[in-house]
Parts: structure tokens; sequence; C-alpha cells
């Protein structure tokens, strides 16, 4: 459904529900192409007469739309910042959370049908932080918002955010990176490269081309969420929660030999967990997509450098904030990016014992403030 068509109907699409916008034809950053690409993204509020009031909220890796209930039952992933009277407050906000190109939930991606009837599977774009960017712009002009009061993610989130930032300046007026960095490192690419060898050496994969077959590549998904989740806890974390101890009934120590299937030690069992929701809820090319435009991500890129493209942004005004037990982006990257912008007060420090996903858990530590810097009422903007 395009916005022309929730347009005729006349009346407003509830808060927190899926819509779909074409926003055309697209060629890629490194040279793919998609006729006809379809965004999907949620709403919350009403957009104001000169369209000042408007926040673009961005999920990160394996998340989706939902960023807040709305009129669904459906817990949203920043509920703690995003709501009715919430810092984000969508009785004063019009919110817009996109799903990002590649992605398994609404928008194109590998499993969409192309035009000779099959999945593009295989043949799906090498997709960048920079494209996704490029396309999300093409969704505020058919939404008819040409400047976003704010910009927020965490995450790849917050890669999505500072790139949008460096791409359209004039577009953001405040931007809010959370537990994110200016380009991904040699070790998050090095972590990355682990997930999707696992998926793509799985036999299943078939390079992509999957989904008419009688199985998928649930094996390497599962073994990739299992690398990926160790690096969103922290080992203080992990340690006091599981130590050494067994899975229930379980005994590690009940194998004789490699043909034994031995019993697990708990932390075993949760990544088993992990594993096996990730496998359930996502689509393996679409991780894989993801995850390679995570690689990708570098603000500084054909920019002349992180420096250059940061300073380029100066009219925008940023929060950075970064978690303490963070061990994949590293608190050290955030005060990267502030040394480099011209309009930001330092990095906010989210104290959790949980490691990077305390950008979801802890995440109304950042509430104070992004009241006092972005949303409070004498900073808001005034339009109705
Ligand atoms: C911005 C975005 O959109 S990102 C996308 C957000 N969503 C996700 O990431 C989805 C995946 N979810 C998660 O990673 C986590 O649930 C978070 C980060 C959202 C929250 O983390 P926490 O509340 O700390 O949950 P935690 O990591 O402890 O996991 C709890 C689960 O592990 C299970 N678990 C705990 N111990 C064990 C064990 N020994 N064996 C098996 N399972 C176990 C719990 O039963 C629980 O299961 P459930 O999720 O099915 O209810
Ligand atoms: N739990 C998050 C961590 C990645 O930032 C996800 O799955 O997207």
């Amino acid at each position: 459904m395009t916005i022309r068509e929730i347009d005729s109907q006349e009346q407003p699409t509830p808060d927190g529900h899926l819509q779909f916008v074409e926003v055309g034809d697209y060629t890629f950053e490194t040279g793919g192409y998609l006729p006809n690409v379809k965004l999907a993204f949620e709403t919350w509020g009403t957009l104001n007469a000169d369209a000042s009031n408007a926040v673009l909220l961005l999920h990160a890796l394996t998340g989706d739309t939902h960023v807040a209930r709305g009129e669904s039952a459906e817990p949203g992933w920043w509920d703690q910042l995003v709501g009715p009277g919430g810092i984000v407050d969508t009785d004063h906000y019009f919110v817009v959370a996109p799903n990002m190109i590649g992605s398994c939930y609404g928008s194109t991606g590998p499993a969409s049908i192309a035009p000779d009837g099959r999945p593009w599977g295989s043949r799906f774009p090498f997709t960048t932080i920079r494209d996704s960017v490029n396309l999300e712009l093409r969704l505020a002009e058919k939404l008819g918002i040409t400047k976003f009061y704010a910009v927020l993610g965490g995450s790849m989130g917050g890669a999505r955010a500072l790139e949008w930032a460096v791409t359209a300046p004039e577009k953001v007026n405040h931007c809010v990176v959370v537990a994110a960095c200016a380009k991904s490192t040699a070790e998050q690419i090095a972590f990355a490269q682990a997930q999707t060898a696992a998926i793509r050496l799985d036999p299943q994969y078939r390079s992509g081309d999957y989904y008419d077959a009688a199985s998928s590549p649930s094996a390497g998904l599962g073994i990739a969420r299992r690398i990926a989740h160790v690096t969103y806890r922290s080992e203080m974390e992990l340690e006091a929660r599981f130590s050494r101890q067994n899975q229930h009934e379980e005994n590690p120590f009940s194998g004789e030999t490699l043909a034994h299937t031995r019993g697990r030690y708990a932390v075993e069992s949760y990544l088993d967990h992990q594993a096996n929701k990730l496998v359930d809820r996502f689509d393996a090319n679409s991780y894989v997509v993801l995850t390679e435009a995570l690689m990708s991500h570098d603000v500084g890129r054909s920019r002349g450098g992180v420096e250059a493209a940061l300073n380029s942004a100066d009219d925008v005004h940023f929060v950075v904030a970064a978690v303490n037990s963070d061990r994949l982006y590293w608190p050290a990257q955030s005060d990267e990016i502030v040394n480099h912008v011209s309009h930001g007060d330092g990095v906010f420090i989210i104290d959790s014992p949980i490691g990077h996903d305390g950008f979801l858990t802890d995440i109304h530590q950042l509430g104070p403030v992004l009241n006092e810097q972005v949303f409070s009422a004498s900073k808001a903007p005034q339009g109705n």
C-alpha cells in the first residue's frame, strides 16, 4: 500500500501498525539495482502543519519497525523512550520507524519476489548503510518531511543515524547515536565475518537460493546468532548468571567420546535458546545482507575520512551515548564521534553490566539527557 492509498482512505493509520510505501527504482552504491523498492514503516502521532515535529527512529541489526506499542498490544523495543507522555512524546511528535532495505520485516529484501516471479535470493544487491539512508530520504519525501527534528538509533540504528546526519545534514536537527561508531573496526568486521561465513558455509544456504528448497540454512544462522550474542553481552554478566552451572539435570561430563552427545552447561543452553529464537524469526539472507551492510559502515568513505565527514555536519546537534560494559562498540569509539562533531556535549555513559544489549535493556537511562538536550518543551518545535 502506498502513502497515496493510505491518504485516499481518509482515515489515519493507527499508531504502531505496519505501512508500506513504494520509493521507486534504485541503483545501489556498488552498482546493484532493484526496481520498485518498497519500504515498510510504522508511525506514531501526527505530523504537524509545518512538518517540524517529525522524529526518525532506526532499528538495529535484527530489529524491526515496532519501536513502541502504540495501539498494538505488542511491546516495542524502545517502549522505555517512546509513547504518549514519554521522552519522545507521541502526543507531540510524529515518529517514523522504517524497516531497513534488505531486512525481512516488510521492506524489499532477498525473500521478496523479483519481476520474474522468483525470490531475489542470491541476486539481491550488496547493500551499504549509505544505501539505506538514500532510500529513507525518499520515504521522508513521500511523507512530506523536509527535515527531521531528531534522528535516533542504537547499534546498527546508530550507524544509520550517523550516516543520515552526514549524508543529509540539512535534513537533521538533532542526531542521537547510541552504542555505535563512525566506522566499523577490524574487530567488528572480524566478528561479522565469522557470522556470515557460518551461514554461507551451511550446505543448505545454496548461495542464497534456498527459498524453494525443503530446508533453509538454519544451522548456519543459529551459529551466527550464537557468535553475535556473545558479543552483545559482557563477560561479567555471563559469569554472574551462568558461571559453570549445568543446564538443569544435564551433565557436561556425560560423554565418553566425541561420538556421545554430552550434557550442556547452562550458558550453552542459553545460546542454543537465543539461536533458536532468531532462526524462528529471521531470514538468513537478510542476516547476511544487513551484517555486510554494517561491515561497510564508514561515514568517512569517499568523504576525506571520518573527521572531515563529521565536521561537515556542523549544523547538526549530536547526542552520543555508549554502554560502559559494551565489548562490541567500545565507549572509546563514541568518543571518536564527539571529538569530531561541532555540537555535542561528550559521551553519555549508560551504566549496565549487560554489555552492548544495554542499548535496549537500559535505554531509560538516556531519558533525562534526551529530555534536557533534545525534547524539552523549550527546544521542541512550536508548529501545529
Ligand atoms: C533496536 C532493535 O530493534 S534490536 C532488536 C531487539 N530485539 C532483539 O534483539 C531480540 C532478541 N532479544 C534479545 O536479544 C534480548 O531479549 C534483549 C536484548 C532484548 C533483552 O535481553 P534480556 O532481557 O537480558 O534477555 P536475555 O538475554 O536474558 O534472554 C532471556 C531469554 O533467555 C532464556 N534463558 C535464560 N537462561 C537460559 C538457559 N539456561 N537455557 C535456555 N534459555 C535460557 C530465558 O528463558 C529468556 O527466554 P525468552 O526470551 O524466550 O523469554
Ligand atoms: N539484540 C540486537 C543487537 C544488535 O545490535 C539485535 O539483535 O539487533
